[in-house]
C-alpha cells in the first residue's frame, strides 16, 4: 500500500478486519517488520489520539518514529505556489516535502482543512504535494477531507460491539461553537457505505456531504426519526461542507441545541451505542450523562485507532 486516503486504499474490508483482530490478539506480532524502518509524522494541527496511538503502532510494529510539530519549532512553510515568500513563512514546502522525505520510509500527514477556499481543500492540495514530492509512501492522519484512520477504528468498534449482522448505524450533525471540517463525517460516510450496515445520515437543512462521500446513503433531516431503533450513533460537528450553497462554505449554518445528543434522543434508540472520535465538547455535542453511560463506546474508539494504525503501517512496511 503506497497510499492510505479512502477505503478503497485497504482493500477488501473482510480481510482487513481480520488483520485488525490478529493484531489486536498479540500487538508484537510483527514486530520484526519495521526494524531500521523511520516513520515521520508531521502535524499541521493539534492532535491527541493520532499522535500517540499512530505513534505507539509504530513502536509495536519495531519501526522507529520522528515527529514534527511544523507550527512548534519548523520554519513556518509556505504552502502556495507562486507567492512572494517576504512574510513571515520562510521555507517552501515543494523544498521541505523532499527534505522530509530523505530522513524516513514513511510519512503520515495531518493537515486540516483551512475552510475558506472549497477548491483548495477538496483537492487535497497540501496531501497531494506530500505524495508527488516525498518519493515515500503517504497516509492520511486527518487531512483537509479525510480520516481514514478513524473510520477505519471505528468500523473495528462496531463490528466488536454490534449484536445485530447488519447494525443501524446513525451519522448525526451535532453543535458546536467553532466552524469544524467536514473530513470525520466524510471518511465514516465512505467508510460505512462499504460495510455491511444499515446507515442513515442527519444534519439539518444545508449541511449536506459532498456525495463523493456519502454515495446514496440515505438521508433524514428529522433526527428523531432518524435515530429510531439506532444501534450506533455517531455523533459529530461540521461546518457546511457547500454542496447547496458553495458560498456557505466552511460556516456555521445552525447552533440548534436540541441536536445535542442528550438520554432523550438516546431513548428512541434500540439501546444504541454513543460514539464520538473525541475530542469532544460536553454540553454541545453530547450530554454528561451520555457520554459516561455503560452506552458510550468512545474509550473503546480511542483504543482502536492503534489497532487501524497497525495494520495500515504494517501493509505499508509490506509494499516498501
Ligand atoms: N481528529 C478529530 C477531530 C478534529 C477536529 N476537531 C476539532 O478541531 C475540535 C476542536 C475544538 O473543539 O475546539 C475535527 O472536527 O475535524
Ligand atoms: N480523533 C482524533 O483524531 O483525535 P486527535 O485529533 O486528538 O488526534
Amino acid at each position: 500500500m503506497r497510499t492510505f486516503i479512502n477505503v478503497e486504499d485497504i482493500g477488501d474490508l473482510g480481510k482487513a478486519l481480520a488483520e485488525a483482530r490478529e493484531i489486536k490478539d498479540d500487538r508484537f506480532k510483527f514486530q520484526a517488520l519495521g526494524k531500521n524502518k523511520t516513520l515521520m509524522m508531521i502535524f499541521f494541527n493539534n492532535s491527541l489520539r493520532t499522535r500517540l496511538s499512530t505513534q505507539k503502532a509504530a513502536m509495536n510494529l519495531g519501526m522507529n518514529v520522528i515527529v514534527l510539530d511544523v507550527n512548534a519549532g519548523a520554519w513556518k512553510l509556505e504552502t502556495e505556489r507562486g507567492v512572494i515568500m517576504d512574510g513571515d513563512k520562510s521555507e517552501h514546502l515543494l523544498e521541505a516535502i523532499p527534505v522530509m522525505g530523505c530522513y524516513c520510509d514513511m510519512i503520515g500527514v495531518r493537515s486540516f482543512a483551512g475552510l475558506q477556499d472549497r477548491d483548495y481543500d477538496y483537492a487535497e492540495t497540501v496531501l497531494n504535494q506530500f505524495i508527488k514530492y516525498s518519493g515515500r509512501p503517504v497516509f492520511a492522519m486527518e487531512t483537509a477531507t479525510v480520516h481514514p484512520l478513524q473510520a477505519f477504528a471505528d468500523l473495528i468498534t462496531i463490528e466488536e460491539h454490534k449484536t445485530k449482522k447488519r447494525p443501524k448505524v446513525v451519522l448525526s450533525w451535532a453543535p458546536h461553537c467553532r466552524a469544524l471540517p467536514q473530513a470525520v463525517p466524510n471518511s465514516f460516510a465512505q467508510w460505512m457505505n462499504a460495510a455491511d450496515v444499515d446507515f442513515v445520515i442527519t444534519h439539518p437543512e444545508g449541511y449536506e456531504l459532498d456525495p463523493k462521500f456519502t454515495g446514496s446513503a440515505r438521508i433524514e433531516y428529522n433526527q428523531m426519526k432518524a435515530l429510531e431503533g439506532a444501534d450506533f450513533v455517531y455523533a459529530k460537528n461540521w461546518s457546511c461542507p457547500g454542496v447547496t450553497n458553495p458560498a456557505d462554505y466552511g460556516k456555521i449554518l445552525s447552533r440548534d441545541m436540541g441536536w445535542t445528543i442528550d438520554a432523550a434522543h438516546m431513548a428512541v434508540t434500540d439501546h444504541g451505542k454513543f460514539m464520538h472520535c473525541l475530542p469532544v465538547r460536553r454540553g454541545l455535542i453530547v450530554t454528561d450523562d451520555v457520554i459516561e453511560s455503560p452506552d458510550s463506546l468512545v474509550i473503546p474508539e480511542a483504543a482502536n485507532r492503534e489497532i487501524s494504525a497497525s495494520v495500515v503501517i504494517k501493509r505499508m512496511l509490506e509494499s516498501l
